[in-house]
C-alpha cells in the first residue's frame, strides 16, 4: 500500500479507544448494526460486543460499512457478555427508558465503559438491565417513546467522544502495536493476509512506507518468489 494510505491507517488506529465499547443485545437488523458499527469506527471504538443467536450472525455479502476496521466478539448469552465486560474493569451502562435511568449526558465516559443497546422492538432484556451498573436514557420530548437504536447509539457515543476528547484520550496510542500491524496488514494486503492465514504463518511487519517487511524465509514459506514478493509487498491497499 502507499505510504500515504499507511499513514492514514495509522492515524486512525492510533486514536482507537480500547476501553470504550458497545454491546449489541440482539440488535439484528443489518442496516441498524451497520450504522452502529460505522459510528463505532467514527468515534474510535476498536471492538464491538454482540449477543446474537445463530440466526442473527453476519452473512457474507451483508454490507457492513466499517466492519473491517472494527473487531467483533460474539457472546452466547448476556451473562457471558456482562462477565467479560466487567472482567475487563468496565462500567456497564444499559440504554433503557426507565424511571431510574440517568440522563446520558450526566455519565463519566472517561472511565472504562461498555454501553449496551437493546433489541429494536423489545429493548434490553430484564437480565441485561439487572446486571448493568446503571440505566441511561436519552430524554424524549415528543410523541414517540424511543429513538431508532442506531440514532441512540450515535448520540451516546458522541457524548463519550466529546468527553474523551476534552480529557486528551485521543492523543495517545492505546491499541497494542501488534494489533495495529495486524489490522493494517489485513486491510492493506487482503490477498497476502488470506494466504498467510491459510498457511498458518505469522503476519509480517509493515514498515513506515507501508510495505510488507518480511524476511526471505517468510516469503519462501509463502511460496512466493523474490520477484513476486517485491511486486506484492507494494501493490495492494
Ligand atoms: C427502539 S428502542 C426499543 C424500545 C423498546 N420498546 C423499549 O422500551 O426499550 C431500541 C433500543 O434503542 C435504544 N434507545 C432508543 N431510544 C432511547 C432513549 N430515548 N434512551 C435510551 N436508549 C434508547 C435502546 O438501546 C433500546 O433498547
Amino acid at each position: 500500500m502507499s505510504p500515504e494510505r499507511y499513514q492514514r491507517i495509522r492515524q486512525v488506529l492510533d486514536k482507537r479507544q480500547t476501553d470504550l465499547t458497545v454491546c449489541l443485545e440482539n440488535v439484528h437488523k443489518p442496516h441498524n448494526v451497520s450504522a452502529v458499527v460505522r459510528t463505532c469506527d467514527a468515534v474510535g471504538i476498536h471492538r464491538v460486543h454482540t449477543v446474537w443467536e445463530e440466526k442473527y450472525q453476519f452473512r457474507r455479502g451483508t454490507a457492513m460499512g466499517s466492519q473491517q476496521w472494527v473487531r467483533q466478539t460474539n457472546h452466547e448469552n448476556i451473562g457471558d457478555a456482562m462477565g467479560a465486560l466487567k472482567g475487563q474493569g468496565m462500567q456497564v451502562l444499559v440504554t433503557h427508558l426507565s424511571d431510574t435511568a440517568v440522563d446520558f449526558r450526566d455519565v463519566d465516559y472517561t472511565k472504562p465503559t461498555a454501553i449496551l443497546f437493546g433489541q429494536e422492538k423489545y429493548g434490553a432484556t430484564d437480565e441485561a438491565i439487572a446486571l448493568a451498573d446503571q440505566d441511561i436514557v436519552i430524554p424524549m420530548m415528543g410523541m414517540v417513546q424511543s429513538l431508532n437504536v442506531s440514532v441512540a447509539a450515535a448520540l451516546v457515543l458522541y457524548e463519550a467522544q466529546r468527553q474523551r476528547t476534552i480529557a486528551g484520550m485521543y492523543n495517545e496510542q492505546h491499541l497494542p502495536e501488534a494489533e495495529c500491524q495486524a489490522l493494517a496488514f489485513e486491510n492493506g494486503y487482503p490477498r497476502l493476509f488470506k494466504l498467510c492465514q491459510r498457511k498458518g504463518l505469522p503476519f509480517p511487519p509493515i514498515n513506515a512506507l507501508g510495505e510488507v517487511d518480511a524476511n526471505d524465509s517468510w516469503w519462501k514459506e509463502m511460496q512466493i518468489t523474490p520477484l513476486e514478493a517485491k511486486a506484492l509487498s507494494q501493490q495492494e491497499g
